[in-house]
């Protein structure tokens, strides 16, 4: 298993790949919501490509939550499983971006808004890049079984999330900015 053992010092993209790998093991049995049931792997693949492309961002703890932060939330992956593969820092970035899933949805979104602003600069950039892909899926079609006004208040909570994460990275903020304007 790729998840064991000693990785080789000198590769500097192993914390990313060794991140990619993980995660798709984790997440290998689920799928998006949208209507093709797009494999769910796609997602934070998408939230590391947009770091890296758009944001910029070369932070290898950065890279590797970008592909771990919803391995937590969920599937059966601890974080003290993360901590022990990949270290305090990744761990924590992770841990920032997980939503405690046994409280009530309408908790856990409050949650998010309030927490955002003390969230570290790295789990910023996380949310940003997750927020950003997932209000372009939404853009593209929507969710099995979401409805207009579902679609429109996520719109409208993500813009609270983000105004928690202001000052972060400035071409992330800009094309958030693009596709809420483009949908509030
Ligand atoms: N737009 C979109 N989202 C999908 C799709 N499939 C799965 N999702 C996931 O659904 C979550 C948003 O749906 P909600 O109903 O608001 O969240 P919930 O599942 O946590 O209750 C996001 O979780 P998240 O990444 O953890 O982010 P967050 O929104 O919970 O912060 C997103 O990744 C899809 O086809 N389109
Ligand atoms: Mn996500």
């Amino acid at each position: 298993m790729a998840e064991k053992g000693s990785p080789p010092p000198y590769y500097p993209e192993l914390p990313k790949d060794q991140a990619a790998d993980f995660a798709a093991r984790r997440h290998r049995f689920q799928k998006r919501k949208d209507h093709r049931q797009t494999p769910y792997i796609n997602h934070p693949v998408g939230v590391a490509y947009i770091l890296t492309t758009e944001g910029r961002v070369t932070d290898p703890a950065v890279l590797a939550a970008a592909y771990l932060h919803d391995t937590v939330e969920d599937t059966k992956t601890t974080i003290e499983e993360i901590e022990a593969e990949f270290g305090k820092e990744v761990a924590s970035i992770v841990a920032e971006c997980t939503d405690d899933k046994t409280l009530h949805r309408d908790v856990r979104k409050a949650l998010q808004i309030e927490r955002a602003p003390r969230n570290s600069m790295q789990a910023k950039l996380v949310k940003l890049a997750d927020k950003l892909y997932n209000l372009r899926d939404l853009e593209r079609g929507t969710p099995v079984g979401w409805d207009k006004r579902r679609v429109k208040e996520y719109f409208k909570w993500s813009k609270e999330v983000i105004a928690g994460c202001k000052g972060t990275n400035d071409a992330l903020e800009a094309a958030l900015d693009d596709v809420i304007n483009r949908n509030l």
